[in-house]
């Protein structure tokens, strides 16, 4: 059996076993619309999207802000994990993404708790700061990842001691540990990573992972003061 394969079957067999033989209805709509539609494949997996949701419920998480929403799938594991008074705001580029996670987030009931905003994050979130809103519990960093240093950035300026910072794909099958590979992508995951080791603000890991998704990773940053 290829690695690939042996990934696969490992993450179904962990799917089988702790999420449950019954599809889950409307997590399956939002990915079956965004295929439809023809968004991308790139949404976190099931088990990632239930680590999210673990994450913030271990968080006792109130507020959360996503960058990157794509169709909306890991923003309803997200959202979720909330109150009935809990609020997430998640931002996403372009215009047709967000329509269509409009449409999942509503589908799976959680309109009065998620807002899409749309339009270039790096613009969304001095707007966003200029409201002045409580700190965020939790920021899911998921988008261009060039942008990935400021993503930190902002979302140290957004949360409080005890927030949560996950950032994806940070291995990207290695080529974050190539210092030949200058991709704008890596190149910014890199300098988030730095943030992440050096900033006196965070305290942080990364861990890498194989399954249906390759070969990728995850960092975490927790705000210490
Ligand atoms: C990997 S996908 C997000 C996947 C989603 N978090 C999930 O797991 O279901 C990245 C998304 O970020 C959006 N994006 C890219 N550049 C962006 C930017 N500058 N501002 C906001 N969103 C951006 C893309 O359009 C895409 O929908």
């Amino acid at each position: 059996m290829s690695e690939a394969r042996l990934w696969n079957a490992v993450d179904d067999y962990f799917t089988g076993r702790l999420l449950g033989d019954d599809p889950d209805e409307a997590l399956t709509a939002a990915l079956r619309e965004s295929d439809a539609v023809g968004l991308p494949p790139i949404a976190v997996s099931p088990l990632q999207g239930k680590l999210l949701h673990l994450l913030a419920r271990v968080q006792g998480a109130r507020r959360v802000l996503e960058i990157g929403t794509l169709g909306g799938y890991s923003t309803i594991w997200l959202g979720r994990a909330l109150p009935a008074d809990g609020r997430l705001i998640t931002l996403e580029y372009d215009p047709g993404h967000a329509e269509v996670a409009v449409r999942n987030i509503a589908r799976a009931g959680l309109a009065e708790r998620v807002e899409v905003r749309v339009g270039p994050a790096l613009e969304s979130l001095p707007r966003l700061a200029d409201e002045q809103p409580p700190p965020f519990d939790l920021v899911f960093i998921d988008a261009d990842k060039a942008n990935n240093p400021h993503y930190v950035e902002w979302a140290l300026r957004l949360t409080a001691a005890g927030s949560l910072i996950v950032l994806d794909n940070v291995v990207r099958g290695g080529r974050v540990a190539d210092p030949d590979n200058t991709d704008p992508d890596v190149v910014g995951t890199r300098a988030a990573l730095d943030m992440f080791g050096t900033h006196p603000r965070l305290d942080a890991t990364a861990v890498q992972t194989v399954g249906v998704k390759g070969h990728d990773g995850f960092a975490l940053a927790r705000v210490v003061s």
